[in-house]
């Protein structure tokens, strides 16, 4: 059970554009993340970090290859059955938090599961059960901009988890927190990954893929390398390989 793939990407392909505006984000890239895994996604800038994300939240589709989670195909959900999926399966958690202003945070981690048909005072319990989770329980009535960015990240990590979605999907989620608030952040990562799910998390900085129990490398849209999680200590002190 534990070993159990909840990610797969199948020789997947991603091109945007055409002719001599044609970008290869990613070429056959073969990867996958599973239960009580958390991956680290490294590379340069344009290496096509983000495009395997958004690939892998049913986001985008690739232009070749298979996108699986939970063993679904996504590509052969249609759109409809893809949004379902990122409401129920998928959690995604962005740099810039992505609360909407006007809801509060128990509001906001609810929505997705009020929009899956959820019954408001269900969706609630199981909002406050999320927010408790990442130590804000108290913190639910409150709107984004009456708290700290810290604060507004751990409300967008509760809206990634409720309902125990599997798949956790984060890029750069540290990238507008202080060094400490952002260690939290990776930590409630790092116990949602043990706690059963799996993590993806997009980072530029090498002591973040010390959370994670491997590193993949992008470059040029290719995976040029992968770190095992007796590797990853090494890696940190060293700095960056790729
Ligand atoms: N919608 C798009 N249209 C055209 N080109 C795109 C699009 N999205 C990404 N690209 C290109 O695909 C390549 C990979 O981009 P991607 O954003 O995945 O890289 P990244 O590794 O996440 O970069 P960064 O670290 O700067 O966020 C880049 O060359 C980028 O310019």
């Amino acid at each position: 059970m534990s070993e159990a793939t909840v990610l797969h990407l199948d020789q997947v392909s991603r091109i945007h554009g055409e002719g001599a505006t044609e970008v290869h984000a990613l070429r056959s890239v073969g990867f996958r993340a599973r239960a009580g895994e958390l991956v680290a996604v490294m590379g340069p800038s344009g290496s096509g970090k983000s495009t395997l994300l958004t690939l892998a939240g049913g986001l985008d589709s690739p232009t070749s290859g298979a996108v699986y989670v939970e063993g679904t195909d996504l590509s052969g959900l249609g759109n409809a059955g893809r949004a379902r999926m990122r409401r129920t399966s998928i959690g995604y958690v962005f740099q810039d938090f992505n609360l909407i202003p006007a809801l509060t945070a128990a509001e906001n981690v609810a929505l997705p599961r009020e929009l899956d048909g959820e019954r408001s005072a269900a969706a609630r319990r199981l909002a406050r059960a999320a927010l408790a989770e990442v130590g804000i329980e108290d913190l639910a009535d409150r709107f984004p901009d009456e708290m700290s960015g810290g604060q507004q990240q751990r409300v967008a990590i509760a809206r990634a988890i409720v309902g125990d979605r599997r798949l956790i999907l984060a890029d750069e989620p540290t990238g507008a927190l202080d060094t400490t608030t952002g260690e939290e952040i990776l930590k409630l990562l790092r116990s949602r990954c043990d706690a059963g799910a799996a993590g993806v998390l997009v980072t530029h900085e090498a002591r973040h893929a010390a959370w994670a129990d491997r590193v993949v490398f992008l470059r040029d849209g290719v995976v040029v390398d992968e770190t095992g999680a007796d590797e990853v200590e090494t890696l940190v002190e060293s700095g960056h390989p790729a």
